[in-house]
């Protein structure tokens, strides 16, 4: 198994002194090419950071993370901008559509945001392959919550990223909606070899994946993998 991202011996603290928080402690994670992970633990446990740390959206207070066998955790703030933008895709709970734009032009922002070229044509393939077929022109206040779920999806496979995140991606959808968004990103995995990190607190997500990480108290306590924590 190739391993695609790496946290070695990963800490992330908040504030100081007595009221310092240990959000992660000294956690050794590696994540595989072509896999669904889920990650798990209790509200407080670090899998909100864990998430933060291991995309670039924030850096550890020591360790270090690798994307590709890259250092991240000691890029600066521009060059991590743009690694976000095109080698990591994101799917958020709450969708993070830009309600102007419609699926098709929100499907294409990453590329347009990373200077690349924006083919239409490539965007409605990816929202046919997501289920949209003929929705391209919809905005999201015109689509259900899973429809704009899987535009996301779309919207995150579209520039091919090393690893795609997903936080509570199905968190906001009911039992039936949330199976359809699911089975989306196993085909990501299966259909396009995508890398996709799940942090939920889904018992559904975790039973579909195929590793587990379970965190508590900022530390790596399971992973059914049987790599030894
Ligand atoms: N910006 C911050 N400032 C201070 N403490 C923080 C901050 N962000 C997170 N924490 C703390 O770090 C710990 C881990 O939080 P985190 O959000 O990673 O947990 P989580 O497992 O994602 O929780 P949930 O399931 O409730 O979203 C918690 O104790 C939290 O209060």
């Amino acid at each position: 198994m190739r391993t695609v991202l790496e946290l070695e011996r990963v800490s992330r603290t908040y504030g100081h002194g007595p009221h310092t928080v240990h959000a992660l402690r000294d956690l050794d994670a590696r994540l595989y090419a072509h896999s669904l992970t889920a990650v798990m633990g209790p509200s407080g446990s670090g899998k909100s950071t864990f998430l933060q740390c291991a995309a670039g959206l924030d850096k550890p207070t020591a360790g270090t993370v690798r994307l590709g066998g890259q250092v991240i955790s000691a890029m600066g703030e521009r060059g991590l901008t743009r690694l976000r933008r095109e080698r990591i895709g994101f799917v958020f709970q709450s969708f993070n559509l830009l309600p102007t734009l419609t699926a098709q032009e929100n499907v294409l922002l990453p590329l347009r945001l990373a200077g690349k070229r924006r083919d239409p044509a490539r965007a409605r393939r990816m929202l046919a392959r997501v289920g949209l077929d003929g929705r391209e022109g919809a905005r999201p206040g015109e689509l259900s919550g899973g429809q704009q779920q899987r535009v996301a999806i779309a919207r995150a496979l579209i520039t091919e990223p090393d690893v795609v995140f997903a936080d509570e991606p199905t968190g906001s959808l009911d039992q039936e909606t949330a199976a359809g968004v699911l089975g989306l990103l196993r085909e990501a995995v299966s259909a396009y070899g995508a890398t996709v990190v799940v942090v939920t607190h889904d018992p559904e997500v975790a039973a579909r994946a195929d590793r587990v990480l379970r965190l508590a108290a900022g530390r790596l306590v399971q992973d059914t993998a049987g790599v030894p924590a």
